[in-house]
């Protein structure tokens, strides 16, 4: 059972934990250098060695930004050889000077122990759990981190249950639950289940959302993982052309059927409205307002931002000659590493949002094809990184080069057409008949992602500048 404490025992590990948690991938840096950084919230979930702590603690930045960032740590006197991995440091000082301070969400020992305390619902200012599900959390399976590198981290029990730990908590209502629990409720077959939710009531921290326990959906691989392979075989293969079906063809159409009927119960969970001409005008004011941040920090966007600027002014125009757009709950970050190829077909997971984005950006209504434009450009990232492995795996002549580029091009084409094909059999706005929204949607993912990129995976800026390059072609 977790205790709050009064006592600093945060504090003393403040000078090991700060370095650390700058290495971290979910650490932004977007506030800039930091200036100080302290415990909001603290509890020792077990008090016995290993000792669990649950921390939220506060940075703040030069800039004057702040952030929270949630913790499970660890601390024994003696870490075992198989936890090496995990440590962080030597407590320099305080209640536990001397023992080695370690990431707990790798140590299936507390992460059992974290699961029980919750199901045991007698929080004393530590995380407390709300259920979803009129069935008990299933204790007792032998828990793992998932090693994936993303913006959370997520601890799977025994393939039954995914506990997804939001590394930068935020105070509710939460994008993720509030979607995953109308869909949940709603019976959504292309979703996991939502079985829980974490927050703290403790002082300080009141109201904020921790993480969250869903169905964990087994897959060999996923969406990402399976069309990049694709791409490979398709771009080394020995056939003379690209087929215009099978491959991977027939999943990107069911594909586009899973996302609309995923649309399909958000229209009928959550507000679904007409977009005002005034509002357009102001979302495209928007686009071009991160265009411009974007632009700061990749110079390289700077010869297309008229072109592409353009294509926003051309939404607005759109929508102020009266054709119809609607603004509803979207997923808001969709791409193939978010669909999950099960054996009862696609599932979609992580309905937070950009990460990049502020959360009232993030939780505003927006137009469906934002989902379908993202899904578009996760095709060109994967014809691109499985021509890049292919490439890596052989060098090859000339003649052959030239082929390979216009595989994964056709490969490219191909797939997006039988995503779109298969979202407009399935009810969704049929994206071919949406030119002007499309291309602005396609045009602010890819600045976004440019900038996603040359935060945290600089080799990777090539694909969505070339993505702006082609867009950018389209206004002349
Ligand atoms: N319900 C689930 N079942 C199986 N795997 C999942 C599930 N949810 C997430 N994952 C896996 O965890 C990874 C990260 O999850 P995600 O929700 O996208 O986290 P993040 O917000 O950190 O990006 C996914 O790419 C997927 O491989
Ligand atoms: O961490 P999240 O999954 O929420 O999303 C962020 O990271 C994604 C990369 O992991 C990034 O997606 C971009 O790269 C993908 C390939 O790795 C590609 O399929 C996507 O189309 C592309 O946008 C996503 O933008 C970012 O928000």
């Amino acid at each position: 059972m977790s205790v709050a404490v009064a006592e600093p025992v945060l504090e003393p590990l403040l000078p090991v934990l700060t370095p650390w948690l700058r290495t971290r991938r979910w650490y932004g840096d977007a506030g800039g250098p930091l200036d100080g950084i302290r415990p909001v919230v603290v509890s020792v979930v077990h008090d016995d060695a290993p000792v669990l702590v649950h921390a939220v603690l506060r940075t703040r930045h030069r800039n004057g930004a702040e952030q929270l960032y949630q913790l499970f740590l660890g601390l024994c006197p003696e870490l075992p050889e198989r936890l090496a991995g995990a440590a962080i440091a030597t407590v320099p000082e305080g209640r536990w000077q001397g023992w080695t301070v370690y990431e707990a969400t790798e140590d299936p020992a507390l992460m059992g122990v974290l699961l029980r305390s919750l199901a045991v619902r007698e929080p004393r200012g530590g995380p407390r759990l709300e259920p979803t599900s009129p069935h008990p959390l299933p204790v007792g399976l032998v828990p793992r981190l998932l090693t994936a590198d993303q913006s959370n981290s997520a601890v799977v029990y025994g393939d039954r249950l995914l506990f997804k730990i939001y590394r930068r908590p935020e105070p509710g209502p939460h994008l993720e639950v509030e979607a995953l629990r109308a869909l949940t409720e709603r019976h959504c077959t292309r979703t996991p289940a939502l079985h829980g939710t974490l927050y703290t009531d403790a002082p300080g921290g009141e109201g904020l959302v921790l993480g969250l326990f869903e169905e964990f959906l087994p897959v060999e691989a996923d969406g990402w993982e399976t069309a990049v392979r694709q791409v490979g075989d398709c771009v080394d293969g020995t056939g003379t052309t690209v087929p215009a079906t099978g491959g991977f063809t027939s999943r990107a159409r069911t594909l586009g059927q899973a996302v609309a009927e995923v649309h399909t119960v958000l229209a009928d969970a959550f507000p679904r409205t007409r977009v005002t001409p005034g509002e357009a005008a102001e979302e495209a004011r928007l686009m071009n307002r991160r265009l411009s941040l974007a632009v700061d920090e990749v110079p390289a966007l700077d010869r297309y931002r008229s072109r592409i600027s353009a294509l926003y002014d051309d939404y607005a125009r759109h929508a102020g000659r009266g054709c119809p757009v609607f603004a509803q709950r979207v997923h808001g970050d969709l791409h193939l590493g978010q669909a999950l190829p099960t054996a009862d077909g696609w599932r979609l997971i992580d309905f937070e949002g950009e990460p990049e984005r502020s959360a009232a950006e993030r939780a505003a209504p927006q137009h469906v094809l934002r989902d379908v434009a993202g899904m578009l450009r996760s095709f060109d990232y994967a014809a691109r990184a499985g021509l890049a492995a292919v490439r890596r795996s052989v060098e090859p002549a000339p003649g052959l080069r030239l082929r390979h580029i216009r595989r994964a091009d056709a490969w490219m084409v191909r797939n997006r057409r039988a995503f779109i094909a298969g979202y407009a059999e399935a009810g969704g706005a049929d994206p071919w008949c949406h030119p002007v929204p499309m291309r602005a949607f396609e045009a602010d993912k890819a600045v976004y992602e440019a900038m996603y990129e040359a935060r945290h995976r600089p080799d990777w800026l090539s694909i969505p500048l070339g993505a702006v390059h082609r867009l950018a072609a389209v206004r002349g």
